[in-house]
């Protein structure tokens, strides 16, 4: 992947930018399909999930999935998708990467519990990886709304300015900053509770959820 990147900002310098580019056809065709996918499968499952626990079908916690769920869906939609300048950033590659090895294990991990036949690498691996690929997305994401300020504030999207006729003003870039700042207490919350997590499912630690 490193060479490829490097190989694609080289190109870039050296002006290989028109639209007949091959290399540039395929990165926008390759970008659309990950783009699609991720918009659909990132937030769908994470719905169901938090559908499932409010009908009470599975046992996860509100809050946590709640705060999991929205971050995913900002994320795709009302940064990536709303922002195409950014769509092109290391940083994007590296948080959808990061979601994608989490999710696999998480899905694999729930299924075979289900089948009753969950091999210990499985289980291992769901409650092992986030240690690093937690911080590894939050990296990510934070780069990823990090460069999208300097094009919020030029084009002053999804913002009202005072004169209007709801008399209401709101400033997207500067809630850009509040959801930035909003991972510094919520990110440790998720983060804790995987690892308390961990100390039941691979330790059988009792541990009792508040909102459970
Ligand atoms: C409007 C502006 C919004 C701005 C928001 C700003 C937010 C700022 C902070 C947010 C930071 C988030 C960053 C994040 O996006 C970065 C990443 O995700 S990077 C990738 C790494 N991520 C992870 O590793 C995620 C790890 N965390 C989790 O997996 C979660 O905490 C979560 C899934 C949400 C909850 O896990 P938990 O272990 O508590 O519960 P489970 O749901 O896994 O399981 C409980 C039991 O229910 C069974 N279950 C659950 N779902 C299903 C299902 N779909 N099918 C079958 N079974 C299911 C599961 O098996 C468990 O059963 P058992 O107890 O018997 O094992």
């Amino acid at each position: 992947m490193a060479h490829f990147l490097q190989h694609r900002h080289d190109r870039r310098v050296a002006g290989f930018g028109h639209s007949n580019d091959p290399l540039l056809h395929h990165e926008r065709h390759t970008q659309g399909s990950v783009q699609k996918y991720s918009k659909d499968t990132q937030v769908f499952p994470d719905l169901c999930t938090s559908g499932g626990k409010n009908l009470r079908i599975v046992r996860t916690s509100v809050i946590v999935t709640g705060v999991q769920v929205c971050s995913r869906i900002f994320m795709v939609w009302f940064i990536t998708n709303s922002i195409r300048p950014i769509q092109n950033e290391e940083s994007v590659i590296l948080f959808l990467v990061v979601w994608t090895m989490t999710e696999i294990t998480r899905y694999s991990y729930y299924t075979f519990n289900l089948l009753h036949h969950l091999p210990f690498f499985i289980k291992w691996a769901r409650y092992n990886l986030f240690i690093v690929l937690y911080p590894l997305g939050v990296i990510g994401e934070l780069l990823t709304i990090y460069a999208a300020l300097p094009f919020v504030r030029r084009s002053g999207m999804y913002s009202m300015r005072l004169p209007n006729i709801y008399n209401v003003s709101f400033d997207y870039y500067y809630c850009l900053i509040i959801v930035m700042l909003s991972y510094i207490p919520l990110f440790p919350q998720l983060y804790f509770h995987m690892l308390r997590q961990r100390r039941r499912v691979l330790h059988g630690e009792v541990i009792v959820e508040k909102d459970d």
